[in-house]
């Protein structure tokens, strides 16, 4: 059967042998990411019929306005896997502090841990721009059968076993790694089912796209205004496009496809940058080596940051390998 016409969940089972454990709990697991994926699409191509665009009235740990849109991804996806049996532990943007599960069958105990951004590019919403979902994936490393800890999610990136995005565009897509390469599926409405549509995903080496919001350059370090003058003024494969969505997962995918880099440094407003380590950086990271990509703070490989808190941020240089390494050339030479 050509692989086009492969569906999500035959190509889940046909490369379940090559995962690091081969339980079919990993195989479930992202069964259950798909259909609250497709529970949570549904909701979103219909924003601006029913009620879901604009703000749901809470402030969330990061202190951030909730839309309603990010608490109803938030609640689909951790009813999807609470109800399935299928995790032991999860962690999302919206929620303060980690979910731990017991399992509901004594003779099975869940071994995974899923952190997830339910609801990414948030400040699109309400203006029909793509936004996402990221999810991130562990073993976890405490006793199976007792209580998660805290430590079961501040694993380095390094020990991710999967990690994905499903990004609710022009068409919906899943796009996801197990560690042997990436592939991206797209949902045909009509029938409901995701289809393998871009096997193996590469970054290419170089590209000619920027991706970074210049409204913050004056707080930016200034390895990061040398390496934006250098993409628009030195650079010899000049002219280069700047494109920000404003959507992490939507730019990275732009970027994966096409050539590029995205960057979120910190800045006075974000001392740390903006974006999450755990359930932003470390997936999207992944799946750039994964797909022959870098990502780093500037400095250290961003799958190699020791986390120590569930919602701390760093700041985010990821894209292309030769564009990533400009930046961090830059970095190194002028630093902050
Ligand atoms: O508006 P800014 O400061 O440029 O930030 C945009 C970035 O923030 C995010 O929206 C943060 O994600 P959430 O929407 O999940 O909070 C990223 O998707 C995006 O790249
Ligand atoms: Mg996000
Ligand atoms: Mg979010």
């Amino acid at each position: 059967m050509s692989t086009k016409h492969q569906t999500l969940g035959e190509f889940i089972i046909e490369n379940q042998s090559s995962f690091r454990y081969t339980s079919g709990e990993l195989s479930r697991l992202l069964n259950s990411l798909r259909l609250a994926a497709k529970v949570v699409n549904h909701e979103v191509n219909k924003a601006g019929l029913v009620d879901i665009l604009g703000a749901a009235g809470d402030v969330n740990i990061q202190g951030e306005n909730q839309q309603k849109l990010d608490v109803y991804a938030n609640e689909i996806f951790i009813q999807t896997l609470t109800k399935r049996n299928i995790v032991c532990g999860i962690a999302s943007e919206e929620e303060d502090d980690f979910i731990s599960i017991n399992s509901q069958d004594e003779k099975h105990q869940n071994k995974y841990v899923v952190l997830i951004d339910p609801l990414d590019g948030s400040s699109n919403i309400d203006v029909n721009v793509s936004v996402g979902t990221i999810f991130s994936i562990y073993r976890r490393v405490t006793p199976v059968g007792t209580p998660v800890t805290m430590e079961d999610f501040l694993q380095k990136g390094s020990e991710q076993v999967a990690a994905g995005y499903i990004v609710y565009g022009t068409s919906t897509m899943l796009v996801y790694t197990t560690g042997h390469g990436v592939n991206g599926f797209t949902l045909n409405p009509a029938i409901g089912s995701f289809y393998l549509s871009h096997p193996n995903m590469t970054f290419p080496e170089s590209g000619t796209i920027y991706s970074v919001n210049e409204g913050n350059y004056l707080d930016f370090p200034l390895g990061i205004k040398k390496y934006i003058k250098y993409c628009q003024e030195e650079a010899e494969d000049r002219p280069y496009t700047s494109r920000y969505i404003g959507s992490l997962v939507s730019d990275f995918h732009r970027n994966m496809i096409k050539g590029g880099i995205y960057m979120y440094p910190k800045g006075s407003r974000n001392p740390d940058g903006k974006l999450r380590l755990l359930y932003e950086c470390n997936p999207m990271a992944f799946l750039a080596e994964q797909a022959g990509g870098k990502s780093s703070d500037g400095y250290t490989r961003t799958l190699d940051v020791q986390p120590t808190s569930l919602h701390q941020r760093v700041p985010f240089i990821c894209g292309s390998k030769k564009m990533v390494e400009k930046a961090e050339q830059f970095m190194r030479e002028f630093g902050e």
